[in-house]
C-alpha cells in the first residue's frame, strides 16, 4: 500500500483554496470532498495542513550541471538530483560539460539510468553538439536522440559552437527529431581573459572585461541561422538588455527561438565583483542594474520563456581563490523558486501561475517531455511542489543538500519555503526533508548522497 497525501486548504497555482488528493501516482482528486476519495486505509493517508501554501506543478530545470561522470568532487548525480528536489524540482537536464563529455548515447543513457535509480527527479542528459566539446565535429546526435535517454536538447555548454557551418548543421540534424540546440552564446575572440562583464566596475577595479556585444552577435547571428534552416534554437542564461530585444525581434518575426535567464542575473549586478569574492564568478558574467531590469521585463513579457538555475557547482579548491584563478559558476537549484518569487511575484510582476509557466510548464516544453510541466488537474502524474510563500530563511550553503558551496546567496534572506516534493506520487522532500529512506512506488527508493556506482 502507497502512502497517500491530502492537501488539506492548498492554492493550486496561487489561486482558489481547496483540498488535493495525491494518490497512486496522480493527482486523484481535488476539491472539498477529495479526502473522501482516498482509499480506505487511513494509516497510509498522511494529511498535510496546506493553508496558505501554494501548489505548483513539479519544477523542470533545462540547465542542471551535476558534474558526474568526471567531477564527482563537486557534485553527483545523486547529490546534485537530491539538491533539486530540495529545490522543488521534479525533471532536470544534466548538462553536457562532464569527463567523458556527455557525446555518445553509452555516456548519455549512463547518465539517464544513474539518475533513475537515485529517483531524486527525472534525469534528461543534454548531449554535447560537438565531439568532446571542441567544435570541430558534429556528436552522435542521432543515436543519442535514439538511445534510452531519448536526448532532445543538445548544447556545448560552457562552450559556444562557434563556428557557423557547425552551429547550421547541427539545427539541421536536431529539427529532424525535434531536437532544439541550445547555444552557450559567447564570442570567443571577443571574451579572451574576460573576467567580468565590461564597463565600469570593471575599469575601476581593473578585471578584463566581457562585452555585452560577445553575446548579443552570438544570439543575432543564430536566430537568422534557426530562421533560414527552419529549425528551433533556444539560448542559454541571457544576460543584457541587448539579447533581451534581439530575441523580441526575432520571435516577432516569426523565428522559433526560446530563451532562459538564470535566478542570479535576475538579482545580482557586476557591483557584487567590487569585492573580488569569486562565488559571483560566473559565466555569462553579472551585469549592470539596466541589464537586470530588461530581463525581469523579458521574462514578465514572454520574451524569455524560462528560468533555468544553470546550477554549477565548484569545489572549495576551484572557488576559494583569487578571482582570476577561480572556476565561473554558481549553485542555483536549492533557491531558484525563492529568487523568482522574491524578484517577480513579490514585486507584482507574475502571478503563481506566470511561475509554474517559467519554471515548468515551458521547460518541459522545450525539452519535449512527457508527464511533466503539466496542469493540475485529476488524472495527471503527481508531479508537484508545495511552497510556502510566506516562510523566509536565510542561506547558509554547508547546510543545502548539494555537495558544493558556492551559493552567490550565503547570508541572504529569502521569501518561501519548499515544503513537499512529489514525484510520481512519492514524496522526495517532505516538511523541507529529503525523504532519504523513504520506501517507493515507483523509480526506485530514493538514494542518500553519495557517489552511486553502477
Ligand atoms: N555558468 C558557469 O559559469 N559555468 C558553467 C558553464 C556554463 O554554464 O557556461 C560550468 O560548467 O561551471
Ligand atoms: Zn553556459
Ligand atoms: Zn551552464
Amino acid at each position: 500500500m502507497t502512502t497517500q497525501y491530502l492537501l488539506k486548504d492548498v492554492a493550486p497555482l496561487g489561486g482558489d483554496r481547496t483540498d488535493v488528493l495525491v494518490a497512486g501516482g496522480l493527482v486523484a482528486a481535488i476539491g472539498a470532498g477529495a479526502g473522501d476519495a482516498a482509499e480506505n486505509a487511513p494509516d497510509d493517508l498522511h494529511v498535510i495542513d496546506a493553508t496558505g501554501m501554494v501548489l505548483l506543478p513539479g519544477l523542470v530545470d533545462l540547465h542542471t550541471h551535476l558534474r558526474e561522470p568526471g567531477r564527482e568532487d563537486a557534485e553527483t548525480i545523486v547529490s546534485g538530483t537530491r539538491a533539486a528536489a530540495v529545490g522543488g524540482f521534479t525533471a532536470v537536464h544534466a548538462m553536457a560539460n562532464t569527463t567523458p563529455t556527455q557525446d555518445t548515447a553509452g555516456v548519455v543513457e549512463q547518465v539517464w539510468r544513474i539518475g533513475r535509480e537515485a529517483g531524486w527527479t527525472d534525469v534528461h542528459p543534454v548531449g554535447a553538439v560537438s565531439v568532446g566539446l571542441e567544435g570541430q565535429h558534429l556528436a552522435e546526435l542521432g543515436a543519442m536522440a535514439d538511445s534510452a535517454a531519448r536526448v532532445r536538447v543538445f548544447s556545448d555548454d560552457g562552450k559556444c559552437v562557434h563556428d557557423p557551418v557547425l552551429m547550421r548543421r547541427a539545427l539541421e540534424y536536431t529539427k529532424a527529431f525535434d531536437g532544439v540546440v541550445a547555444q552557450h552564446a559567447q564570442e570567443p575572440r571577443l571574451t579572451e581573459g574576460a573576467q567580468m562583464h565590461e564597463g565600469v566596475v570593471s575599469a575601476e577595479i581593473g578585471l578584463a572585461g566581457w562585452p555585452a556585444v560577445a553575446e548579443e552577435a552570438i544570439i543575432a547571428r543564430d536566430v537568422l541561422l534557426a530562421e533560414h534552416v527552419g529549425a528551433r534554437l533556444h539560448v542559454c542564461h541571457l544576460s543584457t538588455a541587448g539579447s533581451v530585444e534581439i530575441v523580441r525581434w526575432a520571435k516577432s518575426r516569426g523565428i522559433d527561438v526560446t530563451a532562459e535567464v538564470t535566478p542570479h542575473h535576475l538579482v545580482l549586478t557586476d557591483e557584487e565583483a567590487r569585492g573580488y569574492d569569486p562565488v559571483f564568478k560566473v559565466n555569462p558574467p553579472l551585469r549592470t542594474q539596466a541589464d537586470v531590469d530588461a530581463v525581469r521585463e523579458g521574462l514578465a513579457d514572454g520574451t524569455i520563456d524560462i528560468v533555468a538555475t544553470d546550477h554549477a557547482p565548484h569545489t572549495r579548491e576551484d572557488k576559494d581563490c583569487e578571482w582570476a584563478a577561480a572556476a565561473f559558476g554558481m549553485t542555483g537549484l536549492e533557491t531558484a523558486l525563492s529568487v523568482v518569487q522574491q524578484t517577480m511575484v513579490d514585486t507584482g510582476r507574475m502571478t503563481w501561475a506566470d511561475v509554474a509557466r517559467v519554471l515548468s510548464e515551458n521547460p518541459a516544453r522545450i525539452g519535449r517531455l512527457d508527464g511533466q510541466g503539466r496542469a493540475i488537474a485529476v488524472g495527471e502524474p503527481a508531479n508537484l511542489v508545495l511552497v510556502d510563500p510566506d516562510a523566509r530563511r536565510v542561506v547558509v550553503p554547508e547546510e543545502q543538500a548539494t555537495a558544493s558551496t558556492n551559493s552567490p546567496m550565503r547570508g541572504r534572506e529569502l521569501p518561501g519555503r519548499v515544503v513537499a516534493t512529489f514525484l510520481r506520487g512519492r514524496a522526495t522532500v517532505l516538511d523541507g526533508v529529503p525523504q532519504d529512506d523513504r520506501s517507493s512506488t515507483a523509480g526506485g527508493t530514493p538514494r542518500a548522497a553519495g557517489r552511486v556506482t553502477p
